[in-house]
């Protein structure tokens, strides 16, 4: 196996003539928690849904375990194992979270509707989705209906429903975006837990969650890579530093505190 799982190589995407991604060659190594940082509006989005196959890139290539996947569908991607965790509103919020992370896994397994209406396959695939949810900390969830959890362990329930699906690589879009500070820490120590064995790459605001867990970090500013290292690099970085000075974004200097 590679020690680089995911690789872009000149990543670039243009809307009408406005270049949001600029040749973009990043490499993720196998195990790492990696997060794309920058400024509002340097691209992270964009190159995060180019990551994920949402967008296609207007040139560039991207691969994955050493194999060209620039032109593969999201579901193509999933199959090998790149999985982007489930936006909350992709789950049924009349549900209780115990049948939505079943759902998540027949899903994954793509199994019929009467097979897995069988007792027998229901009770495994109830067994696999408690395990899950013991994984994510939501046992004594188990059967609250989803709409009432508390907001930080919907996303607790997402990264549940992500790892059922046996990521190799899972992509992670703001995972502590809206939280509590107690919420933050406890997704914080959640992702670092499940990146055990796995890789993560993740587009992530806050700088105390980046300082904290993530093993590499990408500097994006006006659609290009400005700086790449560890955290203790790019934060000490003068080009990295004016870039979020000069934005309404200039958190980072808020992670020393
Ligand atoms: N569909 C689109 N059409 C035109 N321009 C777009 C489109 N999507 C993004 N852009 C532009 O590309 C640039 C990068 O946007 P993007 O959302 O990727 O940045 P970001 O780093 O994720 O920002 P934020 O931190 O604010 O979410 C912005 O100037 C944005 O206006």
């Amino acid at each position: 196996m590679p020690d680089v799982i995911l690789e872009t190589r000149d990543l670039t995407k243009e809307f009408k003539g406005f270049t949001a991604v600029n040749q973009v060659s990043l490499q993720v190594q196998r195990g790492h928690i990696h997060a794309l940082i920058g400024p509002n509006g340097a691209g992270k989005t964009t190159c995060f849904n180019l990551l994920t196959k949402f967008l296609a890139p207007s040139a560039g290539r991207i691969l994955f375990n050493g194999t060209d996947i620039t032109a593969l569908k999201p579901a193509q991607i999933a199959r090998m194992g790149i999985i982007r965790s489930f936006q909350i509103s992709a789950v049924f919020p009349h549900l209780t979270v115990l049948e939505n992370v079943r759902i998540g896994l027949q899903r994954a397994l793509g199994t019929s509707f009467y097979f897995w209406r069988s007792e027998k396959t229901l009770n495994r695939l109830n067994d696999r989705a408690m395990a899950l949810l013991a994984e994510v900390d939501l046992e004594q969830f188990a059967d609250t209906i989803t709409a009432d959890l508390p907001y930080g362990r919907k996303r607790a329930l997402e990264i549940a429903t992500t790892l059922g699906m046996e990521p190799e690589l899972m992509l992670l879009d703001e995972p502590t975006q809206g939280m509590g500070h107690e919420d933050v820490h406890r997704v914080t120590a959640l992702i670092k837990k499940v990146a055990s064995g796995r890789t993560i790459l993740m587009v992530e605001h806050n700088m105390n969650v980046v300082s904290g867990i993530c093993d590499r970090i990408s500097v994006l500013q006006r659609g290009a890579v400005l700086a790449e290292g560890s955290y203790a690099d790019v934060s000490r970085n003068p080009q990295v530093i004016e870039a979020y000075m000069g934005s309404a974004d200039n958190n980072l200097a808020g992670a020393h505190g």
